[in-house]
């Protein structure tokens, strides 16, 4: 097989021979490449070697010419991602967005369900896809802007369950020029937009699942006040008071006499009869947010410290059922922080209600069931400025709550006017006794009546015998007491 190797011996080999035919082509090569001056070689080499370091700074040059460029053309604000103001911006940028969208988010699209992850366990759920950006030009009011999203490891808020598409990561809005000016009016735009947009919906936020910012939790259309049914002129008064709380000269007036800017309310009575049905009617009627805290939630006080911290001025924060939480110091066995095992303390609490540290200008609502259990501190004048009894329904009240439900706005089949839903509203009142059931329980009641006032108005008064019956049975418990602190 000597002629394999040898450079003369055509001859001598099979003249289609592919091996011998490919091993002609190396030798070529090697000869040609033999040839290379080895110096040509090691310069090419060199040159390659230089290839990435050229690029990382040509990287770093672009980074510092970037970052030249901005100091010296640019204004800037940045946003944090939990700011409220954050989502604004974001919801003006995805409702701006070119129809011709390319890069999406895609998420399992869940209802309004509070718990997502325990809503995906369930069902299976469409896809839902949100336009996905990381820098964004705009031209707005005669200027450009750029924004950009900073995705970092620790904001990963695609990654977290509770996200729900909107906002997450901090922001920076740029413009062209020396004064900021032009992005604080774009910001402030944001803000109106999203405002007007939230109009006719409050806003509820709670921790999120890690207990580390405040999430938006829900979105519920505004309950009118109308639609919560209680004493009339404790309605007015209520109202009153929070309308004159929230007056801009209000604010003053505290502050010029030294008197810490803060309304407490508390709102008391048995189990449905509208406490949180109000609290949120409130924060619709005066265009607030709702922060609901949840104490047996919060890790320590450090915890609720923060918590607070981190809610806005002008808001309702809701703290409900205070009584499962601590009760009576003096009247609990143990005689120090009542006897529910606790992570937070109630003088943490009290601290972050009106302690020196903390925040002023909103309003805060506990709501109870039982009212003579709460610690007297929790309930004192500068914590709870003012106390509302919400009780079983009234006759006035079940009147007003038919012709609520029977509406010929509400598009109700029955072909009865007004008029006539008056009358068999009176009619109706007259069969439900006086302080006897909740709101909620006579709220069953028409669930099962909603297609005709008629019905309703016949029905009642076997129902309300079955009821009592029931309280005499203790199927359910019947408060007829009006339990007034
Ligand atoms: N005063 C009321 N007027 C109109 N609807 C009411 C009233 N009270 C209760 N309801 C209805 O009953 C249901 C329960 O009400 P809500 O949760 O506000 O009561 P609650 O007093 O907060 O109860 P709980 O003490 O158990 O938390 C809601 O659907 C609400 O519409």
């Amino acid at each position: 097989m000597a002629y394999l190797f040898h450079a003369g011996g055509a001859a001598s080999q099979p003249l289609l021979d592919p091996w011998s035919h490919g091993i002609g082509v190396m030798k070529d090569v090697f000869f040609r490449w033999s040839e290379l001056d080895l110096t040509q070689i090691g310069s090419f080499v060199a040159i390659a070697s230089t290839v990435p370091t050229a690029w990382r700074f040509l990287q770093h040059t672009g980074r510092e010419l970037y970052g030249w460029i901005r100091q010296c053309f640019l204004a800037s604000v940045t946003i944090p991602g939990g700011d409220p103001l954050n989502r604004s911006v974001v919801k003006w940028i995805l409702a701006n967005r070119s129809r011709h969208s390319r890069s999406f988010t895609g998420r399992t699209k869940i209802g309004p369900s509070s718990d997502r992850a325990a809503a995906l366990k369930k069902t299976q759920h469409p896809t839902q896809y949100c336009s996905h950006w990381h820098t964004r030009w705009l031209w707005y009011c005669g200027n450009i802007f750029v924004v950009t999203r900073a995705f970092d490891s620790f904001s990963s808020s695609l990654s977290d369950p509770s996200y729900d598409g909107v906002g997450g990561e901090d922001i920076t809005i740029s413009c062209f020029g020396w004064s900021a000016e032009p992005v604080k009016r774009f910001i402030e735009a944001c803000r109106e937009y999203a405002d007007r947009q939230a109009q006719f919906f409050v806003i509820i936020y709670a921790r999120d699942r890690y207990g580390l910012a405040w999430q938006p939790k829900a979105r519920k259309p505004i309950r009118l006040l109308e639609t919560v049914h209680f004493d009339k002129e404790v309605k007015q008064e209520l109202l009153g008071d929070i309308r004159n709380y929230l007056d801009s000269k209000t604010q003053l007036r505290y502050q010029s006499r030294s008197m810490p800017y803060r309304r407490g309310y508390l709102f008391y009575g048995p189990p449905g009869t509208g406490k949180s049905s109000l609290s949120v009617a409130i924060a619709g009627e005066f265009g607030l947010d709702l922060y609901e805290v949840k104490i047996p939630s919060v890790g320590t006080d450090a915890d609720l410290e923060q918590m607070f911290q981190e809610i806005p001025p002008r808001c309702v924060v809701l703290l409900e059922d205070i009584d499962a939480v601590w009760v009576d110091r003096s009247s609990s066995d143990s005689g120090s922080e009542g006897n529910h095992v606790q992570n937070c303390t109630l003088s943490g609490l009290l601290n972050v209600l009106d302690g020196v540290g903390s925040q002023e200008g909103r309003i805060v609502i506990m709501t109870t069931n039982h009212p003579e259990q709460l610690d007297s501190a929790l309930i004192r004048p500068g914590r709870v400025d003012m106390k509302v009894y919400l009780g079983n329904i009234s006759q006035k009240s079940a009147e007003e709550m038919f012709i609520r439900m029977f509406s010929p706005d509400l598009g109700c089949t029955s072909r009865l006017d007004m008029e006539q839903i008056q009358e068999l509203a009176v009619q109706f009142a007259s069969n439900v006794p006086e302080d006897t059931f909740t709101p909620s329980l006579l709220q069953g009641f028409f669930q099962h009546h909603l297609e005709s006032p008629e019905n309703a108005a016949s029905n009642i008064a076997a129902w309300v015998k079955k009821e009592l019956v029931k309280t005499s049975d203790k199927d359910f418990e019947l408060i007829t007491s009006k339990r007034k602190l």
